[in-house]
């Protein structure tokens, strides 16, 4: 499956005072086994153009269509393509409403007509993906929680779909260090061992350097860079800086490296010596996991 995004150009409130341009000309596609960070300062329009990725906005100009299909129509394939993307929008704490943990999970998943017998392996499956325990938690009022359970109860209800997309918008916001790593690391197992896809938004550099092997940053509602993350961490700071969004530190970018089982001298002591010591041997490499 592929997601194009074909000159999208978005306007929150046309013809009102408040009229104003969140996504200017994008143009991009994104592929079955992705990892990609989505990065850019406040406002730059991050959350806008992922809404686009799975139909939940139309673009005011432009097109996006899935496999060649405008997303619009309201074919079956189209509607089947919705339960391919998850999304777990920001704070999506807000958003739980059943009153156990376990009901909520299973919302998606019973929405797609499954059995009661796959509807309870599926919740138990996303429970243990977010480090929630089934016997301990899933009777539990989801309202009752800390924010950080909240927020693995509002990731299993989507990973309970098994997406071939996988969109997440700041999922460690608010989260501790520990909570991070966990969700993080069952991410990555996902995308290696089912292939999904990831499109992840964050702020945060080093969890995109960590992970991502595509980054795309946003300023000012235009896509200005896009690209393995190292390519851009060794060539484009000063588009990176424009973009108010800093070149993580040389410890995360040693173990990007690392985590792809590419050598790194010793002598490196900067993200630039870094990439530009191995950057010739790693273009097919970041995509080849
Ligand atoms: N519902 C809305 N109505 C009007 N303007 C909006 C609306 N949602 C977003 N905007 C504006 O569109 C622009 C892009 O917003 P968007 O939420 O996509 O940015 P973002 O990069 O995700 O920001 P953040 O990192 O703060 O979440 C911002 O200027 C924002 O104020």
């Amino acid at each position: 499956m592929s997601i194009q995004l074909e000159n999208v150009s978005y306007t929150y409130g046309v013809g009102t005072p408040f009229e104003k341009t969140a996504l200017r000309n994008v143009t991009m596609e994104i592929s079955s086994g992705d990892f990609v960070g989505i990065i850019g300062h406040t406002g730059s329009g991050k959350s806008t153009l992922v809404q686009m990725l799975n139909g939940l906005l139309h673009p005011t100009m432009g097109q996006v269509t899935v496999n060649g299909m405008d997303i619009r129509q309201k074919s079956k394939a189209a509607m089947d393509m919705r339960h391919k993307v998850g999304m777990v929008f920001q704070y999506p704490e807000y958003q739980l409403f059943e009153e156990t943990v376990a009901k909520d999970i299973a919302f998606g998943p019973r929405n797609m007509g499954l059995t009661e017998e796959e509807i309870e392996q599926r919740v138990k499956e996303a429970m243990e993906f977010v480090h929630l325990d089934y016997e301990e938690y899933g009777n539990r009022s989801p309202f009752r929680l800390s924010g950080g359970q909240m927020r693995r109860v509002a990731i299993a209800g989507v990973i309970a779909i098994h997406p071939e997309y996988l969109i997440l918008d700041e999922p460690s916001a608010g989260l501790d260090p520990v909570g991070r790593e966990e969700i993080f690391s069952e991410v990555q197992r996902w995308h290696e061992e089912k292939n999904i896809t990831v499109i992840l938004v964050s702020h945060n550099m080093e969890d995109i350097s960590r992970l991502a092997n595509r980054l795309i940053v946003l300023d000012h509602s235009e896509i200005i860079l896009d690209g393995e993350p190292l390519e851009i961490f060794a060539k484009q700071q000063d588009l990176l800086h424009r973009a108010g969004v800093s070149v993580p530190p040389v410890t995360e970018v040693l173990q990007y490296l690392q985590g792809r089982g590419l050598p790194v001298e010793d002598r490196v002591r900067t993200v630039e010596e870094a990439a530009a010591s191995i950057y010739a041997g790693v273009r097919g490499n970041t995509h080849a996991h």
